[in-house]
């Protein structure tokens, strides 16, 4: 309970909880216990809501997604050592995906770990957490958890996102100080506008373009400066690409996508924009034979040492996505930057082909079904359902389902994302059901969902609307190496007899188990319908998909025998 009067003294709990909802702060997600439990139930009591999960990385990767998807530090609490090394996963692909999350652990007397004398889960979190970190940080005494907490919050927002640590020794918690207001943090993540100069200098290398091309990265997503990205991309006529949590910004059936006809564009760009994207792996790190050798880059970035790192950038603009692309977009408006019909009409060609190639391969008669098949059912429910929170992860899952199901709204995509990890995909779901109150569809692949399948006992418990779908095929990627369609009289395979729907009913929520689209779909629509935590078992031929999806380049060279 709040204390009458601000003389008094209280435990560094309270303090914390103080700092934390001064700043905005009304989730944390965790995993209590030993010495953070009572900090849990001081922000409880002061109305946050605590979500309780099974394993840290999860609430970790709940935190991480809370913070992408409302620009708030999200809050993960654990406890110390393999507690915080359970989030430190999480905390880690926060930073690598800029995206802005605490992660509060519980630690051991500094004293007793700097002598090494064996306290009760020791270790020097602090140096641990450092490389994989924004920003780590330690608070020694009671008086000094707003400073903490202060600090971590703009070390998270500010600039270019990422993960923080934030150490709370048990002996700080639990002491007494007075308590004093908490210092509430000023613009935590200011505004950063470009140099005129590089703007004008982008606009130059635009009115060259014959062939421009737009790519549009995550982090465009989350400047949540949709409408103002939105008239850019329109008044240059030039076509888009969305990576894949950019899906949205523009509706991937706006008439400018050229997400069909991604090969043509890439390798015929002449003038790119990288709007909060960068020219990493993902893009093949913007090099021939993928991409032209005499394609010319600007990029529109929160950080300096970004530009460069693949290509030589003619035109690098340093800001905030919102003000950098505001910018831009009242000297576009200024500059004879014409419109490019043949250009345009290049990738129509090319979408018309490639959609009706892919086509052809959704509506195939397949049984068992393949990835495809069964994402063309998904995809069309979903089309009645474009308020739904796409969530997925897996590997030939993945990349079909990024292909195959379109988004409509900025931010209803979340997924692997830059560094590839599985283990994201229920944390991601519970917290953008959290988060946005959404439905939210989760489309995983098996050994992808085994890494946080617990947490399914988590959705149970908040009922959150949460669908999970199983790209159940046996295995990780492929199922039974046994190829089911070889010619030889080798024993059949037999479809793999996991049975992830009757997982859910364990924990009260709704299995369906289907072996065709329109079981498929079926299943779906009542699970959409409810509302209510449920969990489709979709079977997937074992003997389609490639090992790492379409990693294949990064794959182990072909065995020889192989096609
Ligand atoms: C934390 C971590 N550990 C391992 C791996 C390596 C991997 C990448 S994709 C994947 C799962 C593929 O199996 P799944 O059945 O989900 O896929 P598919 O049926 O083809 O859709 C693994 C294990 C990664 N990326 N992260």
């Amino acid at each position: 309970p709040e204390s009458e009067s601000e003389s008094e003294s209280v435990e560094g709990n309270t303090l914390v909880v103080d700092a934390l909802t001064a700043n905005g702060v009304s989730t944390i997600y965790g995993v209590v216990g030993i010495p953070v439990t009572d900090l849990a139930r001081t922000a409880q009591d002061r109305g946050v809501r605590y979500l309780g999960f099974r394993n840290e990385q999860a609430a970790g990767h709940a935190a991480a997604a809370a913070g992408y998807l409302t620009g708030r530090p999200g809050i993960c609490l654990t406890v110390s050592a393999p507690g915080f090394l359970n989030g430190l996963v999480a905390l880690a692909n926060a930073t690598v995906n800029c995206f802005p999350m605490i992660q509060i652990s519980g630690s051991s007397d500094r004293a007793i770990v700097d002598l090494e004398q064996g306290d009760y889960e020791e270790l020097d979190q602090v140096a641990t957490a450092r490389p994989f970190t924004k920003a780590a940080y330690r608070v020694d005494s009671p008086e000094l958890i707003g400073v903490g907490v202060g600090r971590a919050i703009r070390a998270a927002v500010s600039g270019r996102p990422g993960g923080v640590y934030l150490d709370l020794p048990a002996n700080v918690l639990s002491a007494s100080a007075v308590r004093t207001p908490p210092p509430q943090i000023v613009d935590p993540s200011p505004r950063q506008i470009p140099a005129p100069e590089s703007v004008d200098r982008a606009v130059a290398l635009l009115e060259q373009a014959r062939r421009p091309l737009i790519v549009l990265g995550k982090g465009a997503a989350y400047a949540r400066a949709d409408a103002v990205i939105r008239e850019l991309v329109e008044a240059t006529g030039a076509p888009f690409l969305p990576m894949s949590m950019a899906k949205g910004l523009l509706p991937d059936d706006h008439p400018q996508s050229a997400a069909a006809a991604r090969s043509l564009v890439l390798a015929r760009a002449d003038v790119v924009v990288l709007i909060g994207a960068r020219l990493n792996w993902l893009l093949d790190h913007g090099r021939p034979p993928r991409w032209s050798a005499d394609a010319r880059f600007i990029q529109l970035d929160i950080f300096a040492t970004e530009f460069d790192s693949n290509r030589p950038i003619e035109a690098p603009v340093l800001g905030d996505i919102a003000s950098s692309v505001a910018a831009l977009l009242a000297a576009i408006r200024r500059s004879r930057i014409a419109p490019v019909p043949e250009w345009r009409e290049q990738i129509e060609a090319s979408k018309r082909a490639n959609i009706k190639r892919m086509d052809a391969q959704l509506h195939a008669d397949v049984h068992p079904m393949d990835f495809a098949v069964a994402l063309r059912a998904i995809r069309d429910v979903l089309d009645d359902h474009r308020d739904a929170i796409v969530v997925s992860e897996g590997a030939n899952t993945l990349d079909s389902a990024r292909n195959i199901i379109p988004i409509y709204a900025p931010r209803h995509r979340l997924d692997a994302g830059t560094w590839g990890v599985m283990g994201v995909g229920l944390g991601y779901a519970i917290a953008a059901a959290v988060e946005t109150g959404e439905p939210v569809v989760a489309i995983e692949g098996d050994s992808a969902f085994g890494f946080s399948g617990m947490e399914i006992e988590t959705i149970c418990r908040y009922k959150l609307p949460v669908v999970v779908i199983v790209f159940n095929n046996g295995g990780v990627y492929r199922g039974d190496e046994v190829n089911a369609h070889s010619d030889d009289p080798a024993p059949t395979v037999l479809l793999h007899s996991s049975r992830y729907d009757t997982l859910i009913e364990a924990f009260g929520g709704i299995g369906y188990h289907a072996e065709t689209p329109a079981q498929v779909a079926a299943a779906l629509r009542s699970a959409l319908t409810t509302a209510a935590p449920a969990l489709i078992d979709c079977v997937i031929d074992p003997a389609v998909g490639t090992e790492s999806g379409h990693l294949q380049m990064l794959n182990r060279p072909a065995r020889e025998e192989e096609p």
